[in-house]
Parts: C-alpha cells; sequence; structure tokens
C-alpha cells in the first residue's frame, strides 16, 4: 500500500519570533517544491500563531510539540489540545524521548495524552525507541512493543487513521550516530510487524512509521529508500532552511 512519507521538524526550544517566521515561510517555499510527501513543523508554543500565519497558503502543516491530557485547569506551564486545535494546528507529538527523560513523562502519561490528542481532533505523532544501553543488551524490539501498546491503549483500528509513529532510537537523537539504513528498517519492520500482530495487516499498511535521530541532508536518501520508513522526524537538520529543505526533497531511490 502507497503511503505518504511525512517529513516533520521538531524545533525542540530553538528560535526566536523572527527567526521561526522566517524559518516557516522558507520551510513552506521548500515544500512547494516537493510532490508525493506531507510536510510538518512542530514548533515552540508561543510561535504556533505567527507559524500558523506565515505558513497560509501552502502546504506544510503545523504542530505542538506536547500537551496536557486534561481540557482546562491548574496546570501551570501546561497547554491543552483545545487551545492547540484552535490556533489551526494539525499534529501534536507525544511521547519525545526528552519529554520523557526530562520532564518524566510515562507510558501512561504519554497515552493520555494520546487519547486527549485524538479526541481533540488532531494527528498525534508518537515518540517511541530504545536507549543506547537497551539496545546493546538486545532490548529494542521489547521496548518498542511496550512504548507501543502502552502508549496506544485505547487506540482501535479506525482511530489509528490519526496517528503516526515516529521510532527515535535515542543514542541518536542529536549526536550525530543516525541508525544505519539497515539498522533503522530491522526495527521498522518489526514495527510494523507489531501493528499486524496486534491491529491488523490493514492497519500495518497503512501506519506511516517516520525515523528520526540525526537525519540529514546527507544521510535522508538512504533512509528513505528503506521499504518501511516513511518519513523522518527531524531536529537539529529541521532549523536550517536549505538542510530540512533538501530532507523535504530528498531523492528516491
Ligand atoms: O524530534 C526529533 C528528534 O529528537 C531528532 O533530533 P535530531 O535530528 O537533532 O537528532
Amino acid at each position: 500500500m502507497a503511503r505518504t512519507p511525512l517529513m516533520a521538524g521538531n524545533w525542540k526550544m530553538n528560535t526566536d519570533l523572527d527567526e521561526a517566521v522566517a524559518l516557516a515561510k522558507a520551510v513552506s517555499a521548500e515544500a512547494d517544491k516537493a510532490s508525493g510527501v506531507d510536510v510538518a513543523v512542530c514548533v515552540p508554543s508561543p510561535f504556533l500563531i505567527p507559524v500558523k500565519e506565515a505558513l497560509a497558503g501552502g502546504k506544510v502543516g503545523l504542530g505542538a510539540q506536547d500537551c496536557h491530557w486534561e481540557d482546562a485547569g491548574a496546570f501551570t506551564g501546561a497547554i491543552s489540545t483545545s487551545m492547540i486545535k484552535s490556533v489551526g494546528s494539525d499534529y501534536v507529538l507525544a511521547g519525545h524521548s526528552e519529554r520523557r527523560a526530562v520532564f518524566g513523562d510515562s507510558d501512561a502519561d504519554v497515552n493520555k495524552k494520546v487519547l486527549k490528542i485524538l479526541a481533540g481532533g488532531l494527528k498525534a505523532i508518537l515518540c517511541i525507541g530504545e536507549l543506547k544501553e537497551e539496545r546493546e543488551s538486545g532490548e529494542t524490539f521489547n521496548v518498542c512493543a511496550t512504548q507501543l501498546s502502552e502508549g496506544l491503549a485505547g487506540v482501535d483500528a479506525a482511530m489509528m487513521k490519526d496517528i503516526v509513529i515516529a521510532y527515535e532510537p535515542v543514542w541518536a537523537i542529536g549526536t550525530g550516530l543516525t541508525a544505519t539504513p539497515e539498522v533503522a528498517q530491522e526495527t521498522h519492520a518489526y514495527i510494523r510487524s507489531w501493528f499486524v500482530e496486534n491491529y491488523s495487516q490493514e492497519v500495518a499498511d497503512a501506519v506511516v512509521i517516520q525515523y528520526g535521530g540525526s537525519v540529514n541532508d546527507n544521510n535522508v536518501d538512504d533512509l528513505m529508500a528503506c521499504a518501511d520508513i516513511d518519513g523522518a522526524l527531524v531536529g537539529g537538520a529541521s532549523l536550517k532552511a536549505d538542510s530540512f529543505g533538501r530532507i523535504v526533497n530528498y531523492v528516491k531511490k
């Protein structure tokens, strides 16, 4: 089944207002040159509205980097899915490894966020991936299976159309240590097989599974040549319009 790849930039806690608007405009221009690929940027919360305005008329989707699972209330610093939706966003990241490691997001927390994102009419990009020591001890598939089963609890097959999976080996994030295409493909194939077992062949064939971890303009073509890699979640290289533009306009092999 043909899946449309998703190239998503995760700007993390970077850019100021002027930089965010300029980068969004540049990404939009790059995306206009691309075909057969979806593009999105997940931006710092204060810049959701100006970036939305900068993207107007183009085809780049807008995403937030996190959300709370409650609608409203005494949760200082948090933002709700209704807020995110109300400013015209399409996506929300859930379970990014930095949220898990720095802010203590558990799989149960991630699951509550995923369910809230879907209930709010948004698409969830569920991030999963193993630590270096977990890979070294042969736990990669088990870690991914646990993060999938717990993160997707209560998500039925019909809801899967609004889920994107981002496989990001934690040891490859921001380190320059990209997984080789072979290593990435092996885990992506495992993840797709997990969906066959736990959902259906139809769901497995349709689900977009991005790779993330030091994706750049030099390695994107080889990664995208892998059968089960359906795009990328890009950190550092998404902050440079020329690099992210090259990623969006990857060369199909
Ligand atoms: O969300 C993006 C990932 O954390 C990858 O970041 P990176 O491309 O800087 O390694």
